[in-house]
């Protein structure tokens, strides 16, 4: 039996700019990726996603300001760990943005996203979030860095 884990992902946008965040420790360190994790037991995903965007970002947003984009589905064949992510955007938000242990986070302009320092599918799916097409993603990953399988498509609702 795989190991299953249900994680968050939130994209915070200001007009052309994209905040990311370096992750500093743990599953996808030294890349710049959106916000979130770990979906707590009993947690509803959207508390989740707004929990574990304050705890690495430092920003407030509220539940109803966030639209789903989408949800990945990533397999690590290497471990077993099978990871359904559910990616959230938002562009209301308040509170001061702060550097924490886990994550240091940066604006960047929608037109230079470093595509080579994150995690290799998400060159894959940005488009679709740009566009505003709500996508299912299915990965495979043999480690953090090699992808060895990806299906993307537009669906009606995650
Ligand atoms: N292939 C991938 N592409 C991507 O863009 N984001 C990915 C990804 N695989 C995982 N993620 C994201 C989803 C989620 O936001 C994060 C994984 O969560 P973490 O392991 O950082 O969880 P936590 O913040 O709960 O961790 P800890 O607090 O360290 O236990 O990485």
């Amino acid at each position: 039996m795989n190991r299953y884990l249900c994680c968050t992902l939130v994209q915070i946008f200001d007009h052309k700019r994209i905040l990311l965040g370096l992750k500093k420790r743990g599953l996808g360190v030294g890349k710049w990726n959106g916000f979130g994790g770990k979906v707590k037991p009993g947690e509803e995903i959207k508390m989740a996603a707004v929990r574990e965007l304050k705890e690495e970002s430092g920003l407030d947003v509220e539940t109803s300001d966030l639209t789903n984009v989408g949800k990945l589905v990533f397999e690590f064949v290497n471990n077993g760990l099978v990871i359904e992510v559910y990616v959230f955007r938002a562009q209301n938000y308040h509170g001061e943005i702060v550097e924490t242990e886990e994550m240091k986070p940066q604006w960047f302009s929608i037109d230079e996203i470093p595509f080579n320092e994150m995690w290799v599918d998400d060159i894959d799916w940005y488009p679709f979030m740009f566009t505003q097409k709500l996508f299912f993603g299915f990965m495979k990953f043999n480690g953090e860095n090699e992808m060895l399988y990806k299906e993307l498509q537009v669906v009606e609702n995650v």
